[in-house]
């Protein structure tokens, strides 16, 4: 029997001689070796995923829901249209639907929010002495403090649930499919070489593994698929130690309303109250990066002044290409990358195969890397058959030779005219500048950085205001350590484009589309500063935007300034009419006495006017006024002149044509360019 006694110094060992051989592998130490399923892993280290706590497991599940709903309804070309809808569940409720008798505390002590007698009357006597300052306060006529409730004793074990449904109008799934998709681990459809918002396979996982670890129910789906007579129903939860489905239900319902689709909810444990922000934080920034959807979110409870309902509309019709699956480029893969495309393969020699499976290599290309490669290779080698020391020199000719940049044809970028309407739609700006950067390439990766930067607007703090947007996702968390975050703050020298950095409302966008996300962690939080390639380009699409806000910027000060030159003179008229009239007229009085002789016919006739009141103060006053107006009106038509603009700063008019059309002609004037659309 084992005893469980590890040491090798235990009484029982027999000593075998003196030899210090070892004991036999049936009396060995057992071994310490265990596995783990992925389900396990990710239960255990949930924090990764972005469930650390109830409340930040609340925003997450919401938001991994939501992002499935729009992957979803982009991948049919479908404008989304998603409903989330968080209902608190009190804990009678709650008790009810789990088949637990609620039942009364019979020994109070026992409870963590238990208020000894002592503790009690501290906590009157202190309101007492609250009431009475109060009643002093409004003797007084000061301001009265609100009374903050006394902290409630929370035992760990109040604990809020709420369940959390999320609608979409998209692709749905297929109806054998549905276990796997939620049930187990690192299983899903977004693994390809595409631009999507979800990657892992892991996110819905989640949050049936928190739910079964906070409430323990089930997750219920139900999807309907385009011209599928039929909904599918599954209620499930996860086997976490095997990574497998646990099946409750799993049938085929009528689809009376010709729906097409997922619902999906979950009953979890969470945290309105400290996560509210976050969650409507995120609805709203997910409406700036998708004007194009529309969103329904709604949050019920028992208490109906807590009830919240938000419409995000849809502001346009036009959607963002549907981004398009494609090749790894050479420079992007490694040796067990090459191994698995070997594998999967249906191409029979090294010539198609690198032809085909790989972008940038064309057969001329593809034939003089195979003459590179040595003796032992040919373009007829099947490719089925290659060495794994062969596999090494390709994988060393991909890492050493050069190939042109992936085109960013299969990204599929918000576009200018989608994050200008967010940014307007969202802040209100006095002024806002935009900017796409060509696509570009980090590890044979392309991306492709849109920027807008914006001043002033409504609910702007002072200095810089940041938002983050991954494959049009928006980033909450982990702000600090983005690429964006410190390329905003240490790389740009505002000054330079007479911004104040501290002083004024500066929101800055940046919007990150590419086919690989290198996001630090798998909670998809932020992006590291450490890719050099993805570092640059965010700072030149911020300086691009800053450049053309500097030019908006100039000109408006100098439009001030003119305001203010003109302020300035018409200021002096009342002091200068006096003056003038006052010297006119002692002048008159002394022509008129004859006493003063020097004076030129056409002054005289001036002075004689000044006597027959023909010119008055009122007079000169309203000249000067209308001299002022002509020089200022003459300057502002020079400076008109010089610089190509009438009265305002122009501004660029975005129109998007409601067809993704190619064929238009371009009228060309000096001030606008007019895009028709035949
Ligand atoms: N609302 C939905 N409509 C259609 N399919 C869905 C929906 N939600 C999930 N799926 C399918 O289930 C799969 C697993 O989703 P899950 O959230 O676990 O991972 P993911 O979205 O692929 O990646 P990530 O973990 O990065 O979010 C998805 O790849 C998708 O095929």
């Amino acid at each position: 029997m084992d005893t469980g006694d590890n040491s090798d110094e235990s009484p029982v060992q027999p000593k075998k001689g003196k030899s210090k051989s070892k004991a036999p592998p049936h009396k060995a130490k057992a071994s310490a070796l265990k596995q783990k399923s992925p389900a396990e892993f990710f239960a255990e280290n949930k924090n990764i995923a972005g469930f650390d706590n109830p409340g930040k497991s609340l925003y997450t599940t919401v938001r991994e829901l939501v992002e499935n709903a729009l992957d979803s309804a982009e991948s049919v070309a479908e404008l989304p249209f998603v409903e989330v809808t968080i209902e608190e569940i009190n804990k009678s409720k709650f008790n009810s639907m789990i088949g637990l008798i609620d039942r009364e505390r019979i020994d109070e002590a026992l409870y963590g929010d238990f208020e000894t007698v002592k503790a009690r009357e501290k906590r009157l006597a202190k309101e007492a002495r609250f009431q009475e300052i109060q009643a002093k306060n409004v003797a007084l006529g000061k301001k009265v403090k609100e009374q903050t409730s006394a902290k409630a004793i929370k035992g760990r074990g109040e604990a809020s649930f709420y369940r959390v449904t999320c609608k979409d109008n998209g692709r749905g799934m297929p109806h054998d499919d549905i276990p796997n998709m939620f049930g187990r681990v690192l299983s899903g459809t977004k693994y390809g070489l595409k631009q999507t918002r979800g990657k892992f396979g892991l996110g819905a996982k989640m949050a049936l593994i928190w739910s079964k670890m906070s409430t323990g129910l089930p997750i219920e789906i139900s999807s309907s698929m385009k011209n599928q007579s039929y909904t599918s129903f599954c209620r499930l939860d996860i086997d976490i130690h095997r990574n497998i489905p646990h099946i409750h239900v799993h049938e085929k319902r009528d689809d009376k309303e010709q729906w097409h689709g997922a619902e999906i909810q979950v009953v979890i444990e969470g945290n309105w109250t400290t996560y509210r922000s976050k969650i409507l934080h995120y609805m709203r920034q997910m409406a700036v990066i998708t004007p194009y959807a529309q969103f329904m979110f709604r949050f019920v409870s028992d208490t109906s002044d807590k009830n919240v309902s938000i419409r995000f509309a849809r502001r346009t019709d036009v959607m963002p290409a549907v981004p398009l699956e494609t090749k790894y480029h050479p420079s992007a893969v490694d040796l067990l990358l090459i191994k698995r495309l070997i594998g999967e393969t249906t191409k029979q020699n090294l010539l198609q195969f690198l032809q085909h499976e790989f972008v940038n290599i064309g057969k001329s290309h593809a034939e003089r890397l195979i003459g590179e490669m040595g003796s032992d290779f040919s373009p007829k080698t099947p490719v089925k058959s290659l060495t794994p020391q062969q596999l090494v020199r390709i994988h060393q000719l991909f890492r050493q030779a050069k190939f042109d940049d992936p085109s960013g044809d299969c990204l599929s970028p918000a576009g200018e005219y989608n994050l200008r309407l967010g940014i307007i739609k969202e802040l209100n700006p006095d002024m806002v500048a935009t900017y796409t950067a060509s696509a570009q390439v980090f590890e044979g990766h392309p991306f492709i950085v849109e920027a807008g930067v914006s001043l002033g607007g409504k609910d702007v703090k002072q200095g810089l205001n940041i938002f983050r947007f991954a494959n049009r996702i928006p980033l909450l968390f982990e702000q600090g350590a983005d690429v964006v975050t410190r390329t905003a703050m240490k790389r740009i020298s505002w000054n330079s484009y007479k911004i104040n950095q501290t002083q004024d409302k500066i929101g800055v966008f940046v919007s990150i589309v590419s086919t690989k996300i290198p996001f630090k962690g798998t909670g998809k939080e932020y992006i590291g500063d450490d890719i050099s390639e993805i570092a640059s380009a965010v700072k030149n699409s911020i300086k691009q935007c800053c450049i053309q806000l500097k030019s908006k910027i100039v000109k408006k000060i100098q439009a001030r300034e003119q305001q203010e030159r003109k302020r300035n003179l018409s200021k002096y008229i009342n002091d200068a009419t006096s003056a003038i009239y006052g010297i006119l007229k002692e002048s008159s009085q002394l022509h008129a006495k004859k006493k003063r002789l020097d004076i030129k016919d056409e002054d005289a006739e001036i002075l004689q006017k000044v006597s027959n009141r023909l010119i008055t103060k009122e007079i000169l006053s309203e000249k000067l006024a209308q001299h002022v107006e002509q020089v200022d009106y003459e300057m502002a038509m020079e400076y008109a002149t010089q610089s190509g603009v009438r009265e305002e700063p122009r501004e660029n008019i975005y129109l998007q044509a409601l067809e993704p059309q190619k064929n238009f002609v371009d009228l060309h004037s000096p001030v606008f360019v007019f895009r028709l659309f035949l």
